[in-house]
C-alpha cells in the first residue's frame, strides 16, 4: 500500500504521524511511504533519516492527498486538508467529530474512509489510541494550571504546593480516568491537596486504593461540584463520553461562586469541553478570562512536548495501519472489533452514533459500511 503522512499545519502543531523508525516498518513490510519534506522537524526528524528508513520525500502535501491510499496524521484535518480528500481514500488521524459540525460536513462530502484513534476500543472499555496523549495532556494540566495561577498570568497567586506554614492550593479534578489520573499524579506530587470526581463507581474505587490517603475522591453530581468549585484555586476538566460532546458540569452561573484568579483547565475541549465558558484555545495563546476566572483550553495539548507525544503515539497506532495495510481498511477492521469502533465515516454516512445523534446524520452501522 502506499501510505503518506503529510505535516501537521494546526496551530503549534508540531507532532508528525509517523516517525522514521514507523516508516521503516511499514516499509520493511512491502510499503511504499511518503513524507511530506520537513513532516518530522517538530521531533527533530530530518527528511534524510525517513530517506534512510526507505520512504519517500516530496514536497508539499499535495502529492500526498492525491496519490495516496492511507493519510497517516495525528489532528484533525483543517479546511484546506479536508478539500483534498477523496472518495475511496483512508484517513488515520484523530477527529473529535461530535463538537465539530464543519469538519463532519466536509469528510461525509468527501467520500473518505475515516478511522479515528480517540473511538478506537481496547480490552475492559481502554480507549488505546487516546490513552498515551491523556497521560501526556493529563500531566501537563497540573503544569499549565499552576502557570496559570501565577498573578502575571491573571491567576490568584498561589503555589499549589504551599510552603511550610501556608496552605497547598486546592485542585479539583472532574473525570477519574486517563486525563484524571495524570493530573491527580503531577498534583499530588506538587504536594497540593487533591479531590478526583467521578460518576463511575469502580473509577472512585480505583482511585481510592491508589491513592489512599494523598488524594480524596468524591462522587461527581450537581450538588458536589457547586459546593467544591468556590473552595479550589485549580480545577481541571477531564470527563469523556467516549465520541459524544462534552457534557457541562461548571455552568457559567458558578463561575461567581469561584474565587477571583481561579484557574480551569478544559483537557476535554477537544470534545467540546465540560465547562460551559470553554472555547478552544492555542499554545500561542492559551487562556482568556471571564467573570476573573481563568480558562485554559488548548485542544492539543501533547503537540507543545511533540516527541515524547509523537513517539508515545506511534507505539500504539502503528500496529493498526500494519494491520490495514496489509489487509486493506475493511478486511483489517472486519478482523479486528477494536479496531473497527474507530470507523466514524465511510463513502459519505456517518458510521458512528454518538456523532451521528449528536449532529443529526442518518447513521450506518459499521457492519453495513463492512458487508
Ligand atoms: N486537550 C487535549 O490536548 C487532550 C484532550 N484529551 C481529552 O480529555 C478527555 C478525557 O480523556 P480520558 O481521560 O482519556 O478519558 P477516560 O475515558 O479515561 O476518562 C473519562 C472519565 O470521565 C468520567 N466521567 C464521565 N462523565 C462524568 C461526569 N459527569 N462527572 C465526572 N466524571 C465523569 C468517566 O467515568 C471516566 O472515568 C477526552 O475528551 C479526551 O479526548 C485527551 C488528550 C489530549
Ligand atoms: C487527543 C488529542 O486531542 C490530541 O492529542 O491532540
Ligand atoms: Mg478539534
Amino acid at each position: 500500500m502506499r501510505i503518506g503522512c503529510p505535516t501537521e499545519i494546526k496551530n503549534h502543531e508540531y507532532r508528525v504521524g509517523l516517525t522514521p523508525e514507523s516508516a521503516r516498518e511499514l516499509v520493511l513490510r512491502g510499503n511504499e511511504v511518503w513524507i511530506q519534506s520537513g513532516a518530522g522537524l517538530g521531533i527533530g526528524a530530518t527528511d534524510d533519516q525517513y530517506r534512510a528508513a526507505g520512504a519517500t520525500i516530496v514536497d508539499g502535501p499535495d502529492p500526498i492527498f492525491a496519490e495516496c491510499e492511507m493519510v497517516v496524521k495525528v489532528k484533525e484535518p483543517q479546511a484546506g486538508e479536508r478539500a483534498k480528500l477523496r472518495e475511496g481514500q483512508l484517513l488515520y488521524t484523530y477527529l473529535h467529530l461530535a463538537p465539530d459540525p464543519e469538519q463532519t460536513a466536509d469528510l461525509v462530502k468527501s467520500g473518505v474512509t475515516a478511522i479515528a484513534y480517540e473511538t478506537v476500543t481496547g480490552p475492559n472499555n481502554s480507549l488505546p489510541l487516546l490513552k498515551p496523549m491523556s497521560q501526556v495532556a493529563g500531566r501537563m494540566s497540573i503544569q499549565a494550571g499552576a502557570s496559570a495561577l501565577e498573578k502575571a498570568h491573571g491567576g490568584r497567586g498561589v503555589l499549589l504546593g504551599g510552603v511550610p506554614g501556608v496552605l497547598p492550593g486546592r485542585v479539583m479534578v472532574i473525570g477519574g480516568g486517563v486525563v484524571g489520573f495524570n493530573a491527580a499524579q503531577m498534583a499530588v506530587g506538587l504536594g497540593a491537596d487533591v479531590t478526583i470526581l467521578d460518576r463511575d463507581p469502580e473509577v472512585l474505587e480505583r482511585l481510592g486504593t491508589h491513592f489512599e490517603s494523598r488524594a480524596k475522591t468524591r462522587f461527581s453530581n450537581m450538588a458536589n461540584i457547586e459546593q467544591m468549585i468556590g473552595e479550589a484555586e485549580l480545577v481541571i476538566g477531564a470527563v469523556l463520553i467516549p465520541g459524544a460532546a462534552a457534557p457541562k458540569l461548571v455552568t457559567r452561573e458558578m463561575l461567581p461562586l469561584m474565587k477571583p484568579g481561579a484557574v480551569l483547565v478544559d483537557v476535554a475541549i477537544d470534545q467540546g469541553g465540560c465547562f460551559e465558558t470553554s472555547k478552544p484555545t492555542t499554545h500561542a495563546e492559551p487562556t482568556y478570562v471571564i467573570d476573573n476566572i481563568v480558562h485554559y483550553c488548548v485542544a492539543n495539548m501533547p503537540g507543545a512536548v511533540a516527541r515524547t507525544s509523537t513517539y508515545a503515539l506511534n507505539n500504539v497506532t502503528l500496529p493498526h495501519a500494519l494491520r490495514m495495510a496489509e489487509l486493506g481498511w475493511k478486511e483489517a477492521l472486519r478482523q479486528n472489533a477494536h479496531l473497527a469502533e474507530g470507523l466514524n465515516v465511510h463513502a459519505g454516512k456517518v458510521t458512528y452514533k454518538a456523532v451521528a445523534d449528536e449532529l443529526g446524520y442518518d447513521y450506518l452501522p459499521t457492519a453495513d459500511a463492512l458487508a
